[in-house]
């Protein structure tokens, strides 16, 4: 795939900001999609990005019973379990807005996690029909203080996956060992991603991600939809020289 993409970076001065100005574009994509094709389809993350987007869309405005929510990456874990990206977005999010719990696409953590991935595939593919590759509306992903997003870490073989939809790993370096997560043909034939990325843990590597040029690339390096859009805070962005 050698469309083209285009990056931009919204540098604001703290957290809350951040989740304002995400906040807002998420609006304004889900706005679009509706009008376009009748639905939102949209990929969601864990870990800081999960804490922002339970915080700030409560507040926008929108046709709900249109978005269908599926998760970029998933620890294998049982809902009840701490670590569930699901069991977070379910009690932070679907308390506040008037979304249906069928209307986010989970994994099946009863099965292997080999299985779980196949099955949520599977699940894909009853909603995106006829198409080789599911084309999302927007991707929320976070960037990990080594670079990765999803559950795609550097050096690890999955970068280079480009013939599933959805894998799974067991080694993942960031806990729970076990997640399934989308693969970059996925990431990357997504209409728009959008990066959050807050706190002076997260200036260096943004750094290298938006000022490097490193070989082989930083898996957040990697995401090259048809945009991409960092929404960062002045502490994570405090080492950037190109975006301010
Ligand atoms: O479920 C997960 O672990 C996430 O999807 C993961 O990719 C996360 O987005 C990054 O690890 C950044 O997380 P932080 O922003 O909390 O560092």
């Amino acid at each position: 795939m050698t469309s083209q993409s285009h990056t931009t970076v919204v540098v604001k001065e703290d957290e809350a900001n951040v989740i304002n100005s995400l906040s807002k574009f998420i609006e304004e994509c889900a706005e679009k999609a509706v009008k376009d094709h009748g639905k939102f389809y949209l990929g969601v993350s864990g870990g800081s990005l999960a804490k922002f987007l339970t915080k700030g869309l409560p507040s926008i405005s929108t046709d709900w019973s249109k978005w269908l929510i599926f998760f970029c990456d998933e620890r294998h874990v049982d809902f009840k379990n701490e670590d569930s990206t699901y069991k977070l977005y379910k009690e932070s999010l679907l308390t506040k807005v008037d979304l249906k719990d069928e209307q986010i696409i989970k994994i099946n953590p009863e099965l292997s996690v080999d299985e779980a991935a196949t099955e949520y595939v599977q699940q894909m593919k009853a909603i995106f029909t006829e198409c080789d590759w599911p084309t999302f509306d927007l991707l929320l992903l976070g960037m990990g203080p080594d670079g990765h997003t999803c559950s795609l870490f550097p050096n690890h073989p999955l970068l280079s996956e480009d013939s599933v939809w959805v894998a799974p790993i067991k080694d993942s370096p960031k806990p729970p060992p076990c997640r399934i997560t989308m693969t970059f043909p996925v990431i990357n034939r997504a209409q728009h991603s959008a990066f959050a990325a807050c706190g002076e843990g997260k200036a260096e590597m943004l750094k290298r991600v938006l000022e490097g040029d490193e070989q082989p690339p930083l898996p957040a390096a990697m995401v090259k939809s048809a945009t991409v859009h960092w929404f960062v805070d002045k502490s994570a962005a405090n080492l950037l020289t190109k975006f301010s």
